[in-house]
């Protein structure tokens, strides 16, 4: 299956400048959204994994399906002041601005092998800042993987140490 023809390029959103990548047209059809589901888990190779851990709000789409068939637990990572329990926090930058990501101190386990899920991965600093979180905690990062890329943007140099894995790439 071509995934490419199942995102929307929607342009000076949320800013002049920035090509937002919209995976709506991906998640309303049930072919592509089984196909790109196989295709996530294929990525992970059979790696057991105890956690998967998905970032506000758009992580949060195929995080808990990827949990579900990985017999792993989901643990939200959520922007600041959302999450009600005790939260350890990172602050981090993005493409089109800087907030912070909170996290559950009970989230992760000392020893837990989590899989880290978002949509997009572009400048890194949404997905660098959740591995910090989850190392916080004790837990070891086993793959960051991503729906679709922005290479341009380098995200990956921030993610050097890390296995990374993506659907896409543009
Ligand atoms: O690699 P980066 O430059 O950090 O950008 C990637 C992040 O940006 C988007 O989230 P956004 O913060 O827009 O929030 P949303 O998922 O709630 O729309 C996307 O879902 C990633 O989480
Ligand atoms: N260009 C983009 N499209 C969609 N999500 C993003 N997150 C960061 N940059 C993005």
């Amino acid at each position: 299956m071509n995934y490419f023809d199942f995102i929307r390029e929607v342009p000076d959103f949320p800013r002049k400048g920035i090509s937002f990548k919209d995976i709506t047209p991906l998640l309303q059809n049930p072919k592509a959204l089984q196909g790109a589901k196989k295709a996530l888990l294929e990525l992970l190779k059979d790696k057991q994994i105890d956690k998967v851990v998905g970032m506000e709000s758009r992580g949060f789409f195929f995080g808990p399906m990827l949990a579900e068939q990985l017999n792993a637990g989901f643990v939200p990572v959520r922007k600041k002041g959302k999450l009600p329990y005790s939260t350890i926090s990172e602050n981090y930058d993005l493409e089109y601005g800087q907030d912070v990501l909170e996290i559950h101190a009970d989230g992760i386990q000392k020893g837990d092998r989590v899989l880290v899920h978002d949509d997009v991965l572009a400048t890194g600093g949404t997905a660098s800042a959740v591995c910090r979180l989850i190392e916080r905690l004790g837990g070891e990062v086993v793959q960051c993987n991503f729906l679709l890329e922005l290479q341009f943007l380098s995200g990956r140099d921030k993610l050097i140490g890390y296995e990374v894995a993506s659907l896409m790439q543009y």
